[in-house]
């Protein structure tokens, strides 16, 4: 009897080497919906797994909450038990004007504003995607927005409006939470990551109206996160990725 890893409750008999993570529990559901011979593996605390095929390659899908430390436990876990890709499928918020809602953002960096990679490594070590994964962004999502996102702890701090204005004009294109730290950790441990954002909000647009748009399923937005989950499953099943079980 394998045991399970404390917080995803995952073992190594999922038997693969690749996973696409999301924050939010429902988009797991999505993804099942987009993939054939599904088998639904956890739901403890925020980590919902699934396990399926998508062009007959086996594939985890997994949720990890909001914010780096849940991120980050749930990619150490995914390490511990033999997953190496690795691709976010986010939300994000845009930094630029002209990013449309449901446009996609594909990380090509990340400033790392979170707390926890930092007790990994100094705050000067870069947090960057897989050449090879990027390589087949290119191929899959070659519309998406490519540039440097900004991952940070939080929306509610008295300085976040100056703080997004400093790193828009240092021409960060988007925002979410998750995409250092899980760049950090894969270089860490080895693995290849990448982030493909889904755009909810517009630079400088109403933050709860973009998030709540999302919640509700707005056509703008279900079909960017539909296009964000395509873009991740094609990457993983593309033939040139080496099996690394
Ligand atoms: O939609 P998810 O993947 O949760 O990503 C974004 O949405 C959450 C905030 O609303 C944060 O987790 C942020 O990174
Ligand atoms: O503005 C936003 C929207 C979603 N997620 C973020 O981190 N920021």
């Amino acid at each position: 009897m394998l045991t399970p890893e404390p917080h995803t409750q995952l073992t190594t008999a999922i038997s693969t080497d690749r996973a696409i993570i999301m924050g939010d529990p429902a988009r797991v559901d999505t993804i099942a919906s987009l993939m054939d011979n599904v088998q639904e593996w956890a739901y403890n605390r925020e980590y919902k797994s699934i396990v399926g095929e998508y062009k007959e390659k086996k594939i985890l899908a997994m949720s990890t909450g909001i914010g780096a430390p849940s991120a980050g436990i749930g990619v150490e876990e995914l390490h511990r038990v033999g997953v190496h890709y690795v691709v976010r499928v986010g939300s994000a918020g845009a930094m630029q004007k002209g990013i449309g809602l449901g446009k996609l953002i594909i990380a090509e960096g990340v400033v790392r504003e979170d707390g926890l990679s930092k007790r990994y490594v100094p705050e000067i070590y870069p947090a960057v995607p897989s050449y090879r994964l990027m390589n087949l962004a290119h191929k899959y999502a070659p519309e998406a927005v490519y540039g440097i996102v900004r991952s940070h702890d939080g929306f509610y701090t008295d300085d976040n409006a100056d703080d997004e204005a400093f790193w828009s004009g240092k021409g960060i294109v988007g925002s979410d939470m998750e995409s250092g730290i899980l760049m950090v950790i894969g270089r860490q441990r080895g693995m290849e990551t990448l982030s493909i954002l889904n755009n909810v909000v517009l630079y400088e647009g109403d933050l709860s109206a973009g998030v709540n748009s999302l919640v509700s399923g707005e056509d703008i937005v279900a079909q960017g996160e539909k296009e964000s989950l395509l873009a991740a499953l094609n990457i993983l099943s593309d033939e040139s990725l080496e099996a690394t079980l």
